[in-house]
Protein backbone atom coordinates (compact mmCIF):
# COMPACT_ATOMS: atom_id res chain seq x y z
CA UNK A 1 0.00 0.00 0.00
CA UNK A 2 1.31 3.43 -0.82
CA UNK A 3 2.23 5.61 1.84
CA UNK A 4 -0.32 8.19 1.15
CA UNK A 5 -4.38 7.98 0.03
CA UNK A 6 -6.58 10.79 -1.44
CA UNK A 7 -10.24 9.87 -1.05
CA UNK A 8 -12.14 11.13 -3.52
CA UNK A 9 -15.47 12.77 -3.11
CA UNK A 10 -18.32 11.16 -4.30
CA UNK A 11 -20.20 12.03 -7.39
CA UNK A 12 -23.26 10.90 -7.00
CA UNK A 13 -25.86 10.06 -4.51
CA UNK A 14 -24.60 7.25 -2.00
CA UNK A 15 -27.00 3.76 -1.76
CA UNK A 16 -24.77 1.19 -1.06
CA UNK A 17 -24.97 -1.94 1.04
CA UNK A 18 -22.20 -4.13 2.76
CA UNK A 19 -21.09 -6.44 5.16
CA UNK A 20 -17.84 -5.40 7.21
CA UNK A 21 -15.46 -8.29 8.20
CA UNK A 22 -15.99 -9.88 11.58
CA UNK A 23 -15.84 -8.28 14.84
CA UNK A 24 -12.28 -8.32 16.34
CA UNK A 25 -13.31 -8.34 19.56
CA UNK A 26 -15.98 -11.26 19.31
CA UNK A 27 -12.78 -13.35 17.55
CA UNK A 28 -10.47 -13.15 19.98
CA UNK A 29 -12.99 -13.31 22.54
CA UNK A 30 -14.25 -16.94 20.88
CA UNK A 31 -10.22 -18.23 20.18
CA UNK A 32 -9.31 -17.81 23.90
CA UNK A 33 -12.90 -20.20 24.96
CA UNK A 34 -12.31 -22.11 22.16
CA UNK A 35 -8.53 -22.41 22.74
CA UNK A 36 -9.52 -23.47 26.52
CA UNK A 37 -12.80 -25.74 26.07
CA UNK A 38 -12.57 -29.57 25.56
CA UNK A 39 -13.36 -30.82 22.60
CA UNK A 40 -13.17 -28.87 19.05
CA UNK A 41 -14.90 -25.67 18.25
CA UNK A 42 -15.42 -24.51 14.78
CA UNK A 43 -15.69 -20.56 14.64
CA UNK A 44 -17.09 -19.01 11.36
CA UNK A 45 -17.18 -15.27 10.60
CA UNK A 46 -14.01 -15.05 11.77
CA UNK A 47 -11.96 -11.74 11.28
CA UNK A 48 -8.58 -12.39 9.71
CA UNK A 49 -6.47 -9.14 10.49
CA UNK A 50 -3.03 -8.33 12.70
CA UNK A 51 -5.11 -7.89 16.37
CA UNK A 52 -6.23 -11.32 15.09
CA UNK A 53 -3.01 -13.01 13.43
CA UNK A 54 -1.38 -12.28 16.70
CA UNK A 55 -3.97 -14.06 18.77
CA UNK A 56 -4.00 -17.19 16.41
CA UNK A 57 -0.40 -17.10 16.18
CA UNK A 58 0.11 -16.62 20.43
CA UNK A 59 -2.55 -19.45 20.71
CA UNK A 60 -0.28 -21.78 18.67
CA UNK A 61 3.08 -20.71 20.55
CA UNK A 62 1.37 -22.22 23.64
CA UNK A 63 0.84 -25.69 21.53
CA UNK A 64 -3.19 -25.29 21.28
CA UNK A 65 -3.88 -26.47 17.22
CA UNK A 66 -5.85 -24.08 15.29
CA UNK A 67 -6.69 -24.52 11.95
CA UNK A 68 -7.41 -21.63 9.47
CA UNK A 69 -9.81 -22.19 5.92
CA UNK A 70 -11.88 -19.88 4.01
CA UNK A 71 -9.37 -17.18 3.71
CA UNK A 72 -9.53 -16.96 7.59
CA UNK A 73 -12.88 -16.40 8.06
CA UNK A 74 -13.18 -20.47 9.24
CA UNK A 75 -11.27 -21.28 11.91
CA UNK A 76 -11.45 -24.64 13.76
CA UNK A 77 -9.42 -25.00 17.70
CA UNK A 78 -8.60 -28.20 19.39
CA UNK A 79 -9.45 -26.71 22.86
CA UNK A 80 -6.66 -27.98 25.69
CA UNK A 81 -9.00 -28.71 28.25
CA UNK A 82 -7.92 -25.84 30.35
CA UNK A 83 -4.10 -27.33 30.57
CA UNK A 84 -1.89 -25.39 28.32
CA UNK A 85 0.25 -27.70 25.91
CA UNK A 86 3.52 -25.84 26.55
CA UNK A 87 5.60 -24.57 29.75
CA UNK A 88 7.35 -21.82 28.09
CA UNK A 89 6.07 -19.11 25.40
CA UNK A 90 7.44 -15.47 24.46
CA UNK A 91 4.21 -13.96 22.91
CA UNK A 92 4.32 -10.89 20.44
CA UNK A 93 1.17 -9.01 20.16
CA UNK A 94 1.94 -5.79 18.25
CA UNK A 95 -0.61 -3.51 19.46
CA UNK A 96 -3.19 -5.93 20.31
CA UNK A 97 -4.49 -4.73 23.55
CA UNK A 98 -7.28 -7.70 23.22
CA UNK A 99 -4.62 -10.30 22.67
CA UNK A 100 -2.23 -8.53 25.45
CA UNK A 101 -4.72 -8.39 28.50
CA UNK A 102 -6.32 -11.65 27.29
CA UNK A 103 -3.74 -13.77 27.24
CA UNK A 104 -2.14 -12.26 30.28
CA UNK A 105 -4.86 -14.02 32.31
CA UNK A 106 -4.91 -17.06 29.98
CA UNK A 107 -1.12 -17.47 30.60
CA UNK A 108 -1.75 -17.62 34.48
CA UNK A 109 -3.74 -20.99 34.11
CA UNK A 110 -0.29 -22.77 32.61
CA UNK A 111 2.73 -24.22 34.30
CA UNK A 112 6.02 -22.89 33.44
CA UNK A 113 6.73 -19.42 32.45
CA UNK A 114 5.66 -17.01 29.69
CA UNK A 115 6.25 -13.67 28.01
CA UNK A 116 4.34 -11.08 26.35
CA UNK A 117 5.59 -8.38 24.39
CA UNK A 118 4.41 -5.81 21.38
CA UNK A 119 5.69 -3.06 20.14
CA UNK A 120 6.51 0.44 21.25
CA UNK A 121 3.26 2.10 22.05
CA UNK A 122 2.31 -1.34 24.20
CA UNK A 123 5.12 0.03 26.69
CA UNK A 124 2.91 2.49 27.27
CA UNK A 125 -0.84 0.80 27.61
CA UNK A 126 -1.48 -0.17 31.08
CA UNK A 127 -1.79 -3.78 32.69
CA UNK A 128 -1.46 -2.84 36.25
CA UNK A 129 -4.68 -3.21 37.24
CA UNK A 130 -5.09 -7.00 35.23
CA UNK A 131 -1.55 -8.03 37.36
CA UNK A 132 -3.00 -6.75 40.29
CA UNK A 133 -6.51 -8.39 40.30
CA UNK A 134 -4.76 -11.66 39.12
CA UNK A 135 -2.36 -11.99 41.90
CA UNK A 136 -5.11 -11.66 44.34
CA UNK A 137 -6.46 -15.17 43.01
CA UNK A 138 -2.52 -16.69 43.26
CA UNK A 139 -0.47 -15.82 39.96
CA UNK A 140 2.92 -14.26 39.74
CA UNK A 141 3.19 -11.56 37.29
CA UNK A 142 5.61 -8.62 36.75
CA UNK A 143 5.72 -5.60 34.41
CA UNK A 144 7.52 -3.22 33.60
CA UNK A 145 8.34 -0.14 35.81
CA UNK A 146 5.38 1.92 34.52
CA UNK A 147 3.12 -1.04 34.46
CA UNK A 148 2.74 -1.83 31.09
CA UNK A 149 4.11 -4.61 29.08
CA UNK A 150 6.78 -6.48 28.63
CA UNK A 151 4.67 -8.89 30.91
CA UNK A 152 6.31 -12.15 32.46
CA UNK A 153 3.78 -14.75 33.91
CA UNK A 154 5.51 -17.68 36.20
CA UNK A 155 2.11 -19.55 35.90
CA UNK A 156 0.95 -22.57 38.49
CA UNK A 157 -2.66 -21.88 38.14
CA UNK A 158 -4.96 -19.95 39.41
CA UNK A 159 -6.67 -20.46 43.15
CA UNK A 160 -9.95 -18.67 42.77
CA UNK A 161 -11.34 -16.93 45.21
CA UNK A 162 -12.26 -12.75 45.64
CA UNK A 163 -10.52 -10.25 43.35
CA UNK A 164 -10.87 -6.68 43.33
CA UNK A 165 -10.26 -4.96 40.07
CA UNK A 166 -10.57 -1.62 38.88
CA UNK A 167 -12.39 -1.10 35.52
CA UNK A 168 -12.09 3.12 34.66
CA UNK A 169 -8.92 2.75 32.09
CA UNK A 170 -9.64 -0.40 30.36
CA UNK A 171 -12.83 -2.78 30.76
CA UNK A 172 -9.98 -5.46 28.73
CA UNK A 173 -8.57 -6.42 32.24
CA UNK A 174 -12.14 -7.48 33.75
CA UNK A 175 -12.81 -8.99 30.36
CA UNK A 176 -9.51 -11.27 30.95
CA UNK A 177 -10.22 -11.91 34.21
CA UNK A 178 -13.55 -13.65 33.09
CA UNK A 179 -12.32 -15.20 30.21
CA UNK A 180 -9.66 -17.08 32.40
CA UNK A 181 -11.73 -17.53 35.71
CA UNK A 182 -13.58 -21.14 35.11
CA UNK A 183 -10.32 -22.67 35.17
CA UNK A 184 -9.23 -21.43 38.82
CA UNK A 185 -9.07 -24.11 41.56
CA UNK A 186 -12.07 -22.41 43.55
CA UNK A 187 -14.93 -20.09 42.27
CA UNK A 188 -13.97 -17.12 41.51
CA UNK A 189 -15.58 -13.89 42.87
CA UNK A 190 -14.74 -10.48 41.18
CA UNK A 191 -15.57 -7.13 42.79
CA UNK A 192 -15.10 -3.80 40.16
CA UNK A 193 -13.93 -0.90 42.22
CA UNK A 194 -15.08 2.51 41.21
CA UNK A 195 -16.13 3.19 37.35
CA UNK A 196 -16.23 0.32 34.87
CA UNK A 197 -15.71 1.79 31.37
CA UNK A 198 -17.20 0.30 28.01
CA UNK A 199 -19.15 -1.61 29.81
CA UNK A 200 -21.11 -3.58 26.78
CA UNK A 201 -17.73 -5.29 26.01
CA UNK A 202 -18.33 -7.17 29.24
CA UNK A 203 -21.36 -7.94 28.45
CA UNK A 204 -20.18 -9.12 25.52
CA UNK A 205 -17.60 -11.51 27.35
CA UNK A 206 -20.37 -12.91 29.51
CA UNK A 207 -22.57 -13.78 26.04
CA UNK A 208 -19.68 -15.68 24.49
CA UNK A 209 -18.57 -16.90 27.70
CA UNK A 210 -22.11 -19.02 28.13
CA UNK A 211 -22.03 -19.66 24.29
CA UNK A 212 -19.47 -21.76 25.65
CA UNK A 213 -21.17 -23.41 28.45
CA UNK A 214 -19.48 -21.40 31.25
CA UNK A 215 -21.95 -20.73 34.24
CA UNK A 216 -21.53 -16.77 35.36
CA UNK A 217 -23.76 -14.45 37.16
CA UNK A 218 -23.42 -10.69 37.40
CA UNK A 219 -25.11 -7.82 39.10
CA UNK A 220 -26.81 -5.38 36.77
CA UNK A 221 -23.94 -2.60 36.62
CA UNK A 222 -20.79 -5.66 36.69
CA UNK A 223 -20.59 -4.21 40.24
CA UNK A 224 -19.99 -7.92 41.07
CA UNK A 225 -19.14 -11.20 39.13
CA UNK A 226 -19.46 -14.67 40.34
CA UNK A 227 -17.82 -16.98 38.15
CA UNK A 228 -18.24 -20.61 39.49
CA UNK A 229 -15.10 -22.96 38.88
CA UNK A 230 -16.87 -26.24 37.58
CA UNK A 231 -17.99 -25.67 34.41
CA UNK A 232 -15.07 -25.66 31.93
CA UNK A 233 -15.98 -24.54 28.90
CA UNK A 234 -17.78 -26.67 25.86
CA UNK A 235 -16.03 -26.43 22.27
CA UNK A 236 -18.84 -25.49 19.94
CA UNK A 237 -20.14 -23.49 16.87
CA UNK A 238 -19.37 -20.13 16.75
CA UNK A 239 -21.19 -17.56 14.22
CA UNK A 240 -19.12 -14.59 14.89
CA UNK A 241 -21.08 -10.83 13.67
CA UNK A 242 -19.58 -8.72 11.31
CA UNK A 243 -17.24 -6.03 13.26
CA UNK A 244 -19.88 -3.03 14.17
CA UNK A 245 -16.98 -0.81 14.84
CA UNK A 246 -15.46 -1.18 11.17
CA UNK A 247 -19.31 -0.10 10.51
CA UNK A 248 -19.75 2.62 11.68
CA UNK A 249 -17.25 4.24 8.87
CA UNK A 250 -19.75 3.30 6.50
CA UNK A 251 -22.95 4.48 8.41
CA UNK A 252 -20.89 7.48 8.70
CA UNK A 253 -20.16 7.72 5.02
CA UNK A 254 -24.34 8.08 4.58
CA UNK A 255 -24.74 10.48 7.17
CA UNK A 256 -22.38 13.22 5.43
CA UNK A 257 -23.33 12.33 2.24
CA UNK A 258 -27.19 12.47 2.90
CA UNK A 259 -26.88 9.06 1.27
CA UNK A 260 -27.87 5.67 2.03
CA UNK A 261 -25.47 2.47 3.51
CA UNK A 262 -27.16 -0.96 4.74
CA UNK A 263 -24.73 -2.92 6.72
CA UNK A 264 -25.70 -6.70 6.69
CA UNK A 265 -26.04 -8.94 9.39
CA UNK A 266 -25.77 -5.95 12.45
CA UNK A 267 -29.15 -5.49 14.17
CA UNK A 268 -30.31 -3.52 17.26
CA UNK A 269 -30.03 -6.40 19.68
CA UNK A 270 -25.94 -7.28 18.60
CA UNK A 271 -23.61 -8.91 21.06
CA UNK A 272 -21.35 -5.62 20.45
CA UNK A 273 -22.39 -2.27 21.86
CA UNK A 274 -20.77 0.00 18.94
CA UNK A 275 -23.84 -0.87 16.58
CA UNK A 276 -25.50 2.00 18.96
CA UNK A 277 -22.96 4.67 17.52
CA UNK A 278 -26.76 4.62 14.88
CA UNK A 279 -28.58 6.01 17.76
CA UNK A 280 -26.10 8.96 17.73
CA UNK A 281 -26.63 9.58 13.83
CA UNK A 282 -29.89 9.70 14.88
CA UNK A 283 -29.59 12.26 17.49
CA UNK A 284 -28.19 14.01 14.89
CA UNK A 285 -30.73 14.19 12.18
CA UNK A 286 -30.56 10.46 10.25
CA UNK A 287 -32.79 7.99 9.59
CA UNK A 288 -32.37 4.56 10.77
CA UNK A 289 -34.16 1.38 10.51
CA UNK A 290 -33.17 -1.65 12.56
CA UNK A 291 -33.88 -5.03 10.46
CA UNK A 292 -33.69 -8.27 11.91
CA UNK A 293 -30.29 -9.04 10.48
CA UNK A 294 -29.37 -5.44 8.68
CA UNK A 295 -29.20 -1.47 9.97
CA UNK A 296 -29.74 0.80 7.67
CA UNK A 297 -28.80 4.93 7.90
CA UNK A 298 -30.56 7.23 5.75
CA UNK A 299 -28.46 10.66 5.64
CA UNK A 300 -30.21 14.11 6.29
CA UNK A 301 -28.90 17.32 7.33
CA UNK A 302 -27.30 16.93 10.63
CA UNK A 303 -27.25 19.10 13.69
CA UNK A 304 -24.62 19.32 16.47
CA UNK A 305 -25.07 16.69 19.77
CA UNK A 306 -23.97 16.95 23.09
CA UNK A 307 -23.01 12.68 23.64
CA UNK A 308 -21.93 10.98 26.25
CA UNK A 309 -19.67 8.25 24.13
CA UNK A 310 -18.23 5.97 27.40
CA UNK A 311 -19.90 3.11 26.02
CA UNK A 312 -18.71 3.02 22.48
CA UNK A 313 -15.72 5.08 22.40
CA UNK A 314 -14.40 3.62 19.49
CA UNK A 315 -16.75 5.24 17.17
CA UNK A 316 -15.75 8.39 19.02
CA UNK A 317 -13.56 9.34 16.36
CA UNK A 318 -16.17 8.60 13.45
CA UNK A 319 -18.64 10.98 15.29
CA UNK A 320 -16.13 13.41 15.69
CA UNK A 321 -15.37 13.69 11.71
CA UNK A 322 -19.17 13.11 11.03
CA UNK A 323 -19.35 16.76 13.47
CA UNK A 324 -17.68 18.24 10.89
CA UNK A 325 -20.24 18.40 8.55
CA UNK A 326 -23.14 19.61 11.49
CA UNK A 327 -24.59 22.73 11.94
CA UNK A 328 -23.89 23.91 15.27
CA UNK A 329 -21.26 22.54 17.84
CA UNK A 330 -20.91 18.90 18.93
CA UNK A 331 -19.23 17.51 22.04
CA UNK A 332 -18.24 14.28 23.37
CA UNK A 333 -18.10 13.28 26.79
CA UNK A 334 -16.66 10.75 29.36
CA UNK A 335 -13.83 9.12 27.07
CA UNK A 336 -10.96 10.05 28.93
CA UNK A 337 -10.11 6.46 28.63
CA UNK A 338 -9.46 6.80 24.66
CA UNK A 339 -5.81 8.00 25.85
CA UNK A 340 -4.50 5.13 26.16
CA UNK A 341 -5.56 2.71 23.10
CA UNK A 342 -3.18 3.00 19.94
CA UNK A 343 -2.59 6.70 20.37
CA UNK A 344 -3.96 9.06 22.28
CA UNK A 345 -7.03 9.85 20.45
CA UNK A 346 -8.60 12.82 21.99
CA UNK A 347 -5.21 14.73 21.29
CA UNK A 348 -4.69 12.85 17.77
CA UNK A 349 -8.67 14.07 16.75
CA UNK A 350 -8.27 18.20 18.01
CA UNK A 351 -4.87 17.95 15.84
CA UNK A 352 -6.32 16.61 12.46
CA UNK A 353 -9.87 17.88 12.88
CA UNK A 354 -8.24 21.58 13.48
CA UNK A 355 -6.26 21.10 10.13
CA UNK A 356 -9.35 20.53 8.26
CA UNK A 357 -10.93 23.82 9.03
CA UNK A 358 -12.73 23.08 13.08
CA UNK A 359 -12.51 24.81 15.71
CA UNK A 360 -11.81 22.19 18.92
CA UNK A 361 -11.27 22.73 22.52
CA UNK A 362 -9.69 19.45 23.82
CA UNK A 363 -11.03 18.40 27.40
CA UNK A 364 -9.63 15.98 30.06
CA UNK A 365 -12.09 13.07 29.47
CA UNK A 366 -13.36 14.38 25.36
CA UNK A 367 -13.95 17.02 22.69
CA UNK A 368 -15.94 20.37 21.41
CA UNK A 369 -16.18 20.59 17.84
CA UNK A 370 -17.27 23.60 15.79
CA UNK A 371 -17.06 23.24 12.16
CA UNK A 372 -15.15 26.34 10.32
CA UNK A 373 -14.04 26.73 6.35
CA UNK A 374 -13.24 23.71 5.33
CA UNK A 375 -9.14 23.56 4.56
CA UNK A 376 -7.64 20.77 2.57
CA UNK A 377 -5.20 18.46 4.50
CA UNK A 378 -2.88 15.63 4.52
CA UNK A 379 -4.64 13.74 8.02
CA UNK A 380 -1.74 11.75 10.18
CA UNK A 381 -2.79 8.92 11.45
CA UNK A 382 -0.71 7.85 14.50
CA UNK A 383 -0.27 4.05 13.73
CA UNK A 384 -3.72 3.89 14.90
CA UNK A 385 -6.17 2.33 12.39
CA UNK A 386 -9.13 4.35 13.42
CA UNK A 387 -8.06 7.78 12.86
CA UNK A 388 -7.20 6.51 9.00
CA UNK A 389 -10.84 4.65 8.74
CA UNK A 390 -12.63 7.97 10.49
CA UNK A 391 -10.65 10.49 8.35
CA UNK A 392 -11.11 9.27 5.61
CA UNK A 393 -15.68 9.68 5.84
CA UNK A 394 -14.55 13.18 5.42
CA UNK A 395 -12.99 12.61 2.29
CA UNK A 396 -15.88 11.84 1.02
CA UNK A 397 -17.71 14.92 0.84
CA UNK A 398 -14.43 18.00 0.53
CA UNK A 399 -11.48 17.21 -2.08
CA UNK A 400 -8.17 16.96 -1.66
CA UNK A 401 -8.30 15.16 2.07
CA UNK A 402 -5.10 12.77 1.76
CA UNK A 403 -4.71 9.96 4.57
CA UNK A 404 -1.04 9.39 5.17
CA UNK A 405 0.42 5.86 6.07
CA UNK A 406 -2.67 4.04 5.40
CA UNK A 407 -1.68 0.60 6.06
CA UNK A 408 -2.36 1.31 9.79
CA UNK A 409 -5.86 0.22 9.06
CA UNK A 410 -4.28 -3.98 8.30
CA UNK A 411 -4.82 -4.23 12.24
CA UNK A 412 -8.19 -4.83 12.36
CA UNK A 413 -9.94 -4.33 8.48
CA UNK A 414 -6.74 -4.70 5.92
CA UNK A 415 -9.56 -4.67 2.60
CA UNK A 416 -10.69 -1.14 4.01
CA UNK A 417 -9.83 1.27 1.21
CA UNK A 418 -10.73 -1.35 -1.20
CA UNK A 419 -14.28 -1.24 0.45
CA UNK A 420 -14.37 1.71 1.27
CA UNK A 421 -13.48 3.03 -2.55
CA UNK A 422 -16.43 0.55 -3.66
CA UNK A 423 -18.84 3.17 -2.34
CA UNK A 424 -21.00 4.89 -3.95
CA UNK A 425 -19.34 3.40 -7.06
CA UNK A 426 -21.57 -0.16 -7.51
O1 LIG B 1 -12.86 -5.91 24.97
C1 LIG B 1 -12.74 -5.52 23.81
O2 LIG B 1 -12.83 -6.29 22.84
C2 LIG B 1 -12.50 -4.10 23.57
C3 LIG B 1 -12.73 -3.16 24.55
C4 LIG B 1 -12.53 -1.71 24.35
O3 LIG B 1 -11.39 -1.33 25.09
P1 LIG B 1 -11.46 -0.59 26.55
O4 LIG B 1 -12.16 -1.47 27.48
O5 LIG B 1 -10.01 -0.40 26.85
O6 LIG B 1 -12.19 0.71 26.33
C5 LIG B 1 -12.35 -1.34 22.88
O7 LIG B 1 -11.80 -0.05 22.78
C6 LIG B 1 -11.46 -2.30 22.17
O8 LIG B 1 -11.30 -1.97 20.81
C7 LIG B 1 -12.01 -3.70 22.23
C1 LIG C 1 -8.70 0.17 21.13
C2 LIG C 1 -8.65 -0.72 20.14
O1 LIG C 1 -7.99 -1.90 20.16
P1 LIG C 1 -7.17 -2.69 21.28
O2 LIG C 1 -7.39 -2.01 22.60
O3 LIG C 1 -7.72 -4.08 21.24
O4 LIG C 1 -5.74 -2.63 20.84
C3 LIG C 1 -9.42 -0.48 18.90
O5 LIG C 1 -9.54 -1.41 18.08
O6 LIG C 1 -9.91 0.63 18.68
Amino acid sequence: MSRKIEIMPLAGPLDATIRPPGSKSLTNRALICAALASGQSILTGALDSEDTQVMIASLRALGIEIESSEGGKCLSVQGCDGKLPRDRAELYVENSGTSMRFLTALATLGNGKYTLDGIARMHERPIADLRDALQQLGAEISLSETGCPPVVVTAKGLEGGVAQIRGDISSQFLSGLMMAAPYADESVTIDVKGTLVSVPYVEMTKAVMESFSAKLRATSGYEQIVIESNNPYQATEYGIEPDASAASYFFAAAAVTGGKVEVQGLHENSLQGDVKFCDCLAQMGCQVNYGSDCTVVQGSSLRGVDLDMNAISDTMQTLAVVALFAEGTTRIRNVAHVRHKETDRIAAVAAELRKLGASVNEFEDGLEITPGEFTPAEIATYNDHRMAMSFAVAGLRQPSVVILDPECVNKTYPQFFADFAALGRG
